[in-house]
This record gives C-alpha cells, sequence and structure tokens, in this order.
C-alpha cells in the first residue's frame, strides 16, 4: 500500500484563481505517475485577517469565494482553522494541526461520524495514518528566504516532519535555489519540484489590479467569484 498523503494551499487567495486549484491537479497526476504516494485529499487553508498583507479582504469574503469556487472539486476542501484562530498561525502549525487531527480520528473508529467539512470524504474507509503536505508554488518556496518573514526552525520542522510538493511558476528556478541553501540541500528528499506544462500566470494581485480598473476578469476567475466580487464591491469594484 502507497503512504497516505494530503496536500494542503496555504495562502491569501484573495481572490482565489483557478491555479490555485489547478495545483492540486498538477500534484495528484505527478503523484499517480511517480506512483509514491496516494493523494487522499485536498485542502486549501486562507490566511487570518491579521496576516495583514496588501490586498486581503476579510476571511468572510475569502471564504464564500472559495466556497464557491471550490462547489465544482469533488476532492479539494476549505478549511476556515486558520482564520478562526486569535491571530496568524504559522504554515508549520497549520500543517501540524491538521496532520494530528486527521490522524487521531484514523486511530478511533468510534468518533468519525462527526468531522469537519474540510476532511476530505472518504475518511470513513480509511485505515493507518496520512501524511499532510505543503503544497505550494515556486514564488512560496522562495520566499524562505525574504529575512525574517519565515523561522529556520519552523523550515526544518515543514521538510523534515510533512514535505513540500513545489509547482513550477515561470520567473523561478526551485532546483537552483534548493541548490543555493544547505538546509533545503540536506531534505532535497522531502522536496517534489513539479513542473506545470501548461503554466498560467494568473494571480489574486493581477485579478484585484484589474478589477480596480473596472476591467473584464472574465474567463480569467470562476463566474461565481466574479459575481460575488461585483455584489459586494470587493477589490475597489463598482457595486451595480
Ligand atoms: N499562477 C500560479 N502558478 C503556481 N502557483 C501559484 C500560482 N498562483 C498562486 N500560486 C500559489 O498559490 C498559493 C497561494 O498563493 P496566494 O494566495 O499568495 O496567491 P497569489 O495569486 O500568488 O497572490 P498575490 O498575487 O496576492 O500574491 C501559493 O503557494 C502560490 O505560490
Ligand atoms: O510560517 C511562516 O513563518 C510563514 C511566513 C510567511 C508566510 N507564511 C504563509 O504563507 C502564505 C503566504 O501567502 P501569500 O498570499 O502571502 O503568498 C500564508 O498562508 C502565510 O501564512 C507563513
Amino acid at each position: 500500500m502507497l503512504p497516505k498523503v494530503i496536500l494542503i494551499a496555504c495562502g491569501s487567495f484573495s481572490p482565489p484563481t483557478p491555479m490555485h486549484f489547478r495545483m492540486f491537479e498538477i500534484a495528484r497526476d505527478y503523484f499517480q505517475q511517480m506512483g509514491t504516494h496516494e493523494v487522499v485529499g485536498g485542502i486549501v487553508s486562507p490566511v487570518h485577517d491579521s496576516y495583514g498583507k496588501k490586498g486581503l479582504v476579510v476571511a468572510k469574503h475569502r471564504i464564500a469565494m472559495l466556497k464557491l469556487a471550490l462547489k465544482s472539486s469533488e476532492w479539494i476542501r476549505m478549511s476556515d482553522w486558520e482564520t478562526q484562530q486569535d491571530g496568524w498561525t504559522r504554515t508549520r502549525i497549520t500543517l501540524q494541526y491538521h496532520q494530528n487531527y486527521i490522524n487521531s480520528l484514523l486511530s478511533d473508529d468510534s468518533n468519525r461520524d462527526t468531522v469537519p467539512s474540510w476532511l476530505p470524504g472518504n475518511l470513513k474507509q480509511m485505515t493507518g495514518t496520512v501524511q499532510v503536505k505543503l503544497l505550494c508554488g515556486a514564488d512560496l518556496l522562495e520566499s524562505w528566504n525574504v529575512p525574517g518573514l519565515w523561522e529556520n526552525d519552523d523550515i526544518e520542522a515543514i521538510l523534515g516532519h510533512h514535505g513540500i510538493v513545489v509547482i513550477s511558476r515561470s520567473g523561478s528556478n526551485p532546483e537552483q535555489f534548493i541548490f543555493n541553501s544547505d538546509l533545503l540541500s540536506k531534505y532535497r528528499r522531502n522536496i517534489e519540484i513539479v513542473t506545470n506544462w501548461v503554466p498560467n500566470e494568473v494571480s489574486s494581485s493581477m485579478i484585484r489590479r484589474l478589477v480596480s480598473r473596472g476591467q473584464s476578469v472574465k474567463y480569467l476567475l470562476d463566474d461565481s467569484v466574479i459575481e460575488y466580487i461585483m455584489k459586494n464591491s470587493l477589490f475597489g469594484a463598482n457595486s451595480q
């Protein structure tokens, strides 16, 4: 039996773009081809409001947009756990929390009936344990180098206890980035670099820019997410 993996993408999702979900499909196909792991679920974890990044709309709206965008996915779920904490949660803690929660459920058949909505639907039939891996674009990996942003201990824990799946992004060179870091090179076996052969550079910031200028974002975002943005006048959109 292959080791079971749940992929978690942490981010702002302000707003969520199709690429945020496409990452999961690319990663699952990769593991299927490699035959090394079975991907049993995917989770997106929007960051707490206090993260305070420019362009971050309140969690209520980001959650609503994620729910709309994820309606068509059978296996990617949204966890609002981070948004419900008292403040910003470091990614290491988010990974640990979700992994511990899932594994404690799997170890006890009696408490599987009332499970949170972010858990994979097939959990009831699952046995054994799962490993939660961080799924991200190459830009997030490269943010590990930004002075004062990430703690080295956290990076080591993320790599040592979980592992990371990095989707290529144009303008990034994750192989080189890993080679340049002693810490990342030490944990190279826990870093999967996945080439996205159909790159798409739609980003939340580009969407925010277009919306704030009153320009169209049709075909870049799910129609239901566009409707939500317009209805709630998010990102400087004019209300209808
Ligand atoms: N076009 C893309 N290709 C690959 N990965 C992506 C892409 N867009 C976002 N991601 C990844 O999705 C995760 C969440 O990203 P985030 O919410 O910061 O989105 P973003 O579109 O990059 O946002 P912003 O433009 O506001 O910085 C990160 O791991 C990021 O690397
Ligand atoms: O754990 C950390 O030290 C850490 C430092 C910086 C950023 N993060 C996480 O990385 C994600 C970055 O999202 P974004 O939109 O800024 O690209 C978000 O989920 C943050 O909580 C995490």
